[in-house]
């Protein structure tokens, strides 16, 4: 047995990929499947569309690979977070599509919430804020809206799972219901300080515990996958949420090591040690994985757009047709235009948290065109992870001497790199494997099964593909920053 089976269940697609034992990717198995919008705001997704998309790939992935069942050791999963799933224990059926982290209907609940002065102590014991972003309002909302769901989840009778949760029941035919701590840590009725379920918060969001699953380490046994899936029994020995997985991935085990995954939107996490740090400055903390029992923790930065922006570009304006032509564009754009583009399509994330906000281009002339747009909306990238840049230099001084680690599909512009190491005027290292969420999956699931090294001899392998140096004069850069920060500011001003 010298292979590993990663399962990536993301926001737009679910992937598998399969390593070797010395973590080196062999095979990749990739399939979307469609999202839900009922009405503005609101983003679901079929709960068996999940599923199946992962049955499909994890097996396409082995057969791609030239391998069997018996060549695999161990399957790690990751997963979009805070996505909120409900089933029924007894048939395994789901009794609502999930709602998805990027669903904004509970928005009202929270604030009502925040009104009522419950936020402060939400935030001591989660790490996160009263945001419809993260489970506990999804939760609540599925239990207000099912006709005799809380009364039947008092009786036992269902099951409450972010999608780790959800796939490894499906993976152990209903034997297993658990997670691991970093998918617990996003569903804001975990206290991470404690490492348990909160029972006064989930009282005050009506939730009975008995919904909620068992909590385990990231490298653990979390059952075995079923024999028909793929032919034997294989277990499930890694799980944690793609932005932690990313942080093991990009091997971020020292206090002070930073990454930022640049995919859809952008989540910046900061290994912060054994102390888990209250953020001043409306970041998260969070749990970044737990081993052998020991929790490190992080402060993270969340951002909504970021290759979404891109993808906008594509698909709302017709301005490009591939992602990679952004580069082109932007290296022609007019230097003496200074477009901003704020692109707060869903509201801004950390660390303004203002889910009512909408974009704003600032600067726009007669000969603004394609270009510039294109500019604007690569450098926005680069804006952003500034603002979380300083609020975790702010809240921590570990923070201060800082590399930023990079990874996800947006990492592959170069450009966009340049530019974010411009405007952090600090280096930006993108590695070698930037299928960091997998990798980070797979290593825990190896290093459970005995086949990966230790943390320690693990990060020893990390390996730099390029170094994006600062090249911009610091006069320059707090200029440019100081007029996002101005833009960023009108915008949630016109917001309210
Ligand atoms: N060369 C590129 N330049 C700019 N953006 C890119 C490039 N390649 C991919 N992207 C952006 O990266 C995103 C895809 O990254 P990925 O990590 O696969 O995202 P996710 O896991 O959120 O689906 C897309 O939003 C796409 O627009
Ligand atoms: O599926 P991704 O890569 O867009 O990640 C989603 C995040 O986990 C949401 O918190």
């Amino acid at each position: 047995m010298t292979h590993i089976l990663a399962i990536d269940q993301g926001t737009t697609s679910s992937r598998a990929v399969i390593f070797d034992a010395g973590l080196h990717p062999v095979a990749v198995a990739q399939e979307e499947f469609p999202q839900h919008y009922p009405f503005s705001g609101w983003v679901e997704h079929d709960a068996s569309d999940l599923w199946v998309t992962v049955a499909g790939v994890a097996r396409a992935a082995v057969e791609k690979a030239g391998l069997h069942a018996g060549d695999i050791a161990a399957i790690g999963i990751t997963n979009q977070r805070e996505t909120t799933l409900l089933w029924d224990r007894r048939t395994g059926q789901p009794l609502h599509r999930a709602i998805v982290w990027q669903d904004r209907r509970t928005a009202g609940l929270c604030d009502r919430l925040r009104a009522e002065g419950h936020e402060p102590m939400i935030a001591a014991r989660t790490g996160l804020l009263l945001d419809p972003y993260f489970s506990g309002s999804k939760l609540k909302w599925l239990l207000d809206n099912i006709d005799g769901a809380r009364a039947r989840a008092r009786r036992g009778e269902l099951a409450f799972g972010t999608v780790d949760s959800w796939l490894i029941w499906n993976l152990t035919g209903g034997r297993v219901h658990a997670t691991d701590a970093t998918n617990a840590a996003r569903t804001l009725l975990y206290n991470i300080a404690e490492n348990r379920w909160d029972a006064e918060i989930c009282a005050l969001f009506d939730i009975p515990m008995p919904l909620l699953p068992e909590v385990r380490d990231c490298a653990a046994d979390f059952g075995m996958a079923r024999a028909d899936l793929f032919g034997r029994e294989i277990p499930i020995l890694g799980v944690a949420g793609d932005q932690q997985a990313a942080t093991v991935g990009q091997a971020c085990f020292q206090p002070g090591m930073m990454k930022s995954t640049y995919g859809t939107g952008c989540f910046a996490l900061l290994n912060t040690g054994e102390e888990m740090v209250a953020s001043k400055n409306r970041l998260l903390s969070t749990i970044a994985y737990r081993l052998e029992g020991r929790t490190t923790y992080a402060l993270e930065g969340s951002i909504f757009i970021a290759g979404a922006v891109v993808q906008w570009l594509r698909d709302g304006l017709g301005l490009i047709r591939s992602a990679a032509e952004t580069q082109g564009l932007a290296e022609a754009a007019d230097p003496g235009q200074e477009l901003v583009l704020v692109p707060a399509f869903t509201g801004l994330g950390a660390p303004y948290w203002r889910p009512d906000c909408r974009g704003a281009v600032f600067g726009l002339t007669r000969n603004s065109g394609p270009a510039e747009l294109a500019r604007a909306a690569l450098e926005s990238v680069g804006f952003q992870t500034r603002d979380l840049w300083e609020a975790m230099r702010a809240d921590w001084p570990g923070a201060a001497a800082g590399v930023l680690r990079v990874d996800g599909g947006m990492a592959a512009s170069g450009w966009t790199m340049q530019f974010l190491a411009d405007i952090l005027g600090a280096p930006v290292d993108r590695p070698r494997v930037t299928e960091t969420t997998a990798l980070g999956a797979g290593y825990l699931a190896g290093l459970q099964a005995g086949l990966c090294p230790p943390p320690g001899d693990f990060a020893r392998d990390w390996a730099l593909e390029r170094r994006f140096e600062p090249a911009m004069a610091e006069g320059e850069r707090e200029t440019r920053y100081g007029r996002w920060k101005q833009a960023v500011k009108a915008t949630m001003g016109v917001a309210g």
